[in-house]
């Protein structure tokens, strides 16, 4: 089983078929010997409530209690007791536990993944991935831990016998929010940053994601974790809210949209002092295709994009600006490699998308489809899956003649827009006309044109000529996510040098010798 393909979001061409075959069984026995069955969680006292897969709203995915306010307020306390050993912990001691982590985490990542699959509703190969790329977050932000000397620095020496170091302190215990979408990688990679930096957590999943949620708590526990380091809390919006607003909290690590996180931020800015709020938020992303790409990679980079996780990303393509000379040339490409990709249950191995994630997201597609209707012209895709018990849809890429509402916010549906353009400049400018800035992507085969998107594009995370994912697919390590304007306050972004850093406050000492 260690010796499955791994799934990497960029290495598209591998061969998975060990990978399915292994799914093939793990799948089926996940259903039947983990779902369904009723939680319990020390810092969730509330009513039960059932909660269902996206895949088939008859799928249980089991019976987890809510958090109370009472709950929420142990769970600090449990934190901010166990912070005052852990904020002391050593360097040595962090890695060492990083490293127990990680080890459990490539015992347990199947399982972490097909959680996953079944919460969110995701392919097989984009929930692998996910847990994938929690284990490596897990080797990547140690090492920079420790590359870096926990962040200690010698300074200068400004008079004879003086010595002076900067050493970097935890802030005590943070809140780790987290979203439905990648309610294994983004969770596990908020946890980390604060937990190697000695911080003590208090953590909650999206509200229908406490599956993985008590999954990865289960890890830490079995990765020897001193008790009451990591506390889990159960619920939505008025959960998050109590716990981002307790006291006993020194700062915020969130990811989710750019309401909930400016709303956390902005009562930040009401307290006596600032605690750090970590905001990563949502996105609008543009692709642009210019004269000298490559038409066939452009589309399938946009396709995959805009339409993996079923455009359920901050990071998916959401407009894609395409040189009026091929145009026509692109939209073929287009159709012709999306009327290739399944839509369908994502247990199957064959399924590139499975259903957006509920009601809501269903409505809000819906509605584009029928607005690009009436103002533009749909190419391709825009109607519902029949025969299926979920919200299955096949992804629409849509001609607008004007830029609008579809093309500046965040719909988080696998719904592109496409635009023409006759210079590239005017494309970029409309393309950053928004107020996100998390990724973005060109093709061409021109490298003054490339050379000019990445010194004009607003955004922090630029792609050219990516098949795999025009505007998707960062890695730890590999990619550094930085949100700008409205995607990120912080102007750091996860997975790269600079994220561990912001988890801890910078103290200098100047020793005179006498
Ligand atoms: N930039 C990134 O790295 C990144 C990554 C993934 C997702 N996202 C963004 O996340 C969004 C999708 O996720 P979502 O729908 O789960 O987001 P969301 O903002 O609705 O919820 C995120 C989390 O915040 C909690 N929450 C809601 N209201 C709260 C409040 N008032 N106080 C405290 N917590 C509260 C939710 O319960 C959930 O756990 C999209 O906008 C997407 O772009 C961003
Ligand atoms: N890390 C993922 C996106 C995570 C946000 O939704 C990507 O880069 O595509």
């Amino acid at each position: 089983m260690q010796n499955l393909p791994r799934v990497t979001y960029s290495n598209i061409g591998a061969d998975f078929t060990p990978l399915h075959a292994y799914l093939d069984e793990a799948i089926p026995a996940f259903e039947r010997d983990v779902l369904g069955k009723s939680w319990e969680s020390p810092f969730a006292t509330g009513a039960k409530k059932k909660l269902f897969s996206p895949i088939d709203p008859s799928l249980v995915l089991g019976e987890f209690p809510v958090s109370t306010a009472d709950d929420v307020k142990a769970a600090v306390a449990s934190a901010r007791k166990a912070a005052k050993r852990w904020n002391k912990a050593s360097l040595e001691e962090r890695l060492a536990f990083a490293e127990r982590w990680r080890g459990v985490l490539s015992e347990d990542k199947y399982k972490l993944g097909i959680a996953s699959l079944f919460e969110v509703g995701k392919s097989r190969i984009e929930a692998i991935g996910e847990a994938e790329e929690s284990v490596d977050m897990l080797t990547f932000y140690p090492n920079e831990l420790k590359r870096n000397d926990g962040y200690r620095r010698q300074m200068i020496e400004m008079v004879p016998n003086e010595t002076a170091i900067s050493v970097q302190r935890p802030y005590g215990v943070f809140a780790v929010i987290a979203p439905f979408n990648f309610p294994v990688a983004l969770s596990i990679g908020m946890i980390t940053g604060a937990l190697i930096t000695g911080n003590a957590v208090v953590y909650k999943p999206s509200p229908e994601c406490a599956l993985t949620g008590l999954f990865i708590a289960e890890t830490l526990k079995k990765a020897g974790l001193p008790d009451g380091v990591f506390n889990v809390v159960l619920g939505g919006a008025d959960v998050g809210e109590a716990l981002t607003k307790d006291p006993g909290i020194d700062g915020v690590a969130f990811t989710g949209s750019h309401k909930t996180g400016m709303s956390i931020f902005r009562h930040m800015t009401t307290l006596p002092y600032m605690r750090p709020v970590l905001a990563e938020m949502g996105g609008k992303n543009p692709a642009y295709v210019t004269k000298n790409a490559d038409i066939v990679r452009a589309a399938q980079g946009v396709v995959r994009s805009a339409f993996g996780l079923q455009g359920q990303k901050c990071s998916a393509c959401s407009v894609v600006y395409v040189d009026n000379a091929v145009k026509e040339q692109f939209i073929e490409a287009f159709k012709e490699f999306a009327s290739k990709l399944v839509v369908g249950d994502p247990r199957r191995k064959d399924v590139f998308m499975g259903p957006v994630y509920n009601d809501a997201a269903a409505a809000r597609f819906t509605a584009a489809v029928e607005q690009a209707r009436a103002e533009g012209k749909i190419h391709f895709g825009g109607e519902k899956v029949e025969g299926l018990n979920g919200n299955y849809f096949v992804g629409a890429l849509a001609e607008m003649f004007a830029p609008s509402n579809l093309t500046k916010e965040e719909l988080f549906v696998p719904f592109v827009v496409l635009r023409g353009f006759d210079r590239l400049e005017d494309a970029i400018a409309e393309g950053n006309d928004v107020n996100y800035g998390l990724s973005a992507g060109i093709f061409s085969q021109d490298q003054a044109e490339i050379d000019y998107f990445l010194e004009n594009a607003e955004a922090g995370v630029l792609y050219a000529n990516r098949a795999s994912g025009a505007t998707t697919g960062a890695w730890p390590g590999g990619q550094p996510f930085c949100g700008w304007k409205g995607t990120g306050l912080t102007g750091k972004g996860g997975l790269g040098t600079w994220y561990l850093p912001q988890f801890m406050r910078e103290q200098s000492h100047t020793i005179m010798t006498v």
